[in-house]
């Protein structure tokens, strides 16, 4: 039977699998990127290979071992560490998810498998059950991210009774706009024990007012520390605070996605943010043009983002 103790809540980052100019996986960083999570961002969750991770353009041994860093260099240092096993082969993620509960991970997320897709809710329930009882003592997430995966069923729909088949099933993690599929699995939740963490960095405060009880996602990498302002001031009911936070996120995060932003920016933010080396993504993606980096950066200082900067004096852009 998973733990109930520890509900995840607050902010989750989800990791970016840091990789050296080869493209090989750079380990070597990620005990100083754990320490930049916590101290500078205040971020004390983890997602591991998931979306922003690569996972899926990981191989099965250098997801086990990337997951093994994370575990390693987390220890007394993180609250939760959530391990991203979801995988086109049922065989592989069964593997990752025993392999998460060797390592002593705190839960298990699974996606919809996307090639060879489940047509209706009781075909997915039953891979991801299949995948849940190779980890019986682990938490399970399901992973709904319909845009990438390409399975439309509703959450909502799946939540429904997903007890009974999933007894280790803690929660969701929803990266999907649609707040009406949300807000019903938020409300057939009466018993409040699952896990609702919500997928799209832009959109948390409208998801926090229909009951999230987290966030997952990959601004929380260099952003954290404001996000974590506007959870404060949404938690003392500072509503209006917690607006500017969002719109000052929002500011930045439009700016991103108008000029193309994914898995490749993301890795090009947090080198800059942070000043680890986070390297090139694996392709198919591509880096992050030079262009991108150089309009990223101008839109981080004048929102005073870059802890570098001198603009604060008159900067009307200001969030800080
Ligand atoms: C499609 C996508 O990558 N969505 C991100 C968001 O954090 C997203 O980058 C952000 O909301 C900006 O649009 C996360 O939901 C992904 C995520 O949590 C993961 O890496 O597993």
């Amino acid at each position: 039977m998973a733990s109930r103790k520890k509900k995840l809540q607050g902010l989750v980052a989800a990791t970016i699998t840091p990789m050296t100019e080869h493209g090989e996986i750079n380990f070597s960083v990620i005990g100083q990127y754990v320490d930049y999570l916590v101290e500078e961002q205040g971020v004390k969750n983890i997602f591991v290979n998931g979306t922003t991770g690569e996972g899926l353009s990981l191989s099965v041994s250098e997801r086990r071992q990337v997951a093994e860093e994370w575990m390693t260099k987390g220890r007394n240092k993180l609250d939760q560490v959530v391990i991203h096993v979801g995988a086109l082969s049922l065989k592989e993620s069964q593997e990752l998810a025993r392999h998460a509960a060797e390592i002593g991970a705190d839960g298990i997320a699974v996606i919809a498998p996307f090639f060879l897709k489940p047509w209706n809710k009781d075909v997915l329930i039953n891979f991801l059950k299949e995948v849940a009882a190779a980890a019986p003592a682990l938490p399970f997430y399901y992973y709904h991210i319909p845009a990438l995966t390409g399975v439309k069923i509703r959450a909502e729909e799946l939540l429904d009774g997903i007890q009974e088949k999933i007894p280790t099933f803690q929660g969701l993690k929803f990266s999907d706009t649609d707040l009406l599929d949300f807000g019903q699995c938020v409300d057939q939740n009466r018993e409040r024990q699952f896990a609702f963490l919500f997928g799209v960095d832009e959109q948390l405060l409208s998801a926090l007012v229909m009951g999230a009880t987290g966030a997952v996602g990959s601004t929380y990498n260099y952003l954290g520390k404001k996000t974590n302002q506007m959870l404060e001031a949404f938690e003392r009911k500072d509503f209006s605070s917690a607006l500017n936070h969002q719109f000052c996120i929002q500011r930045f995060i439009n700016f991103v996605l108008k000029l193309g932003f994914g898995v490749s920016q993301t890795k090009a933010i947090m080198t800059l943010v942070s000043g680890i080396p986070m390297g090139p993504p694996r392709p198919p993606l591509q880096r992050a043009s030079r262009e991108f980096i150089d309009e990223a950066k101008a839109r981080l200082e004048s929102l005073d983002f870059l802890s570098s900067t001198d603009l604060k004096d008159g900067n009307l852009e200001s969030c800080s």
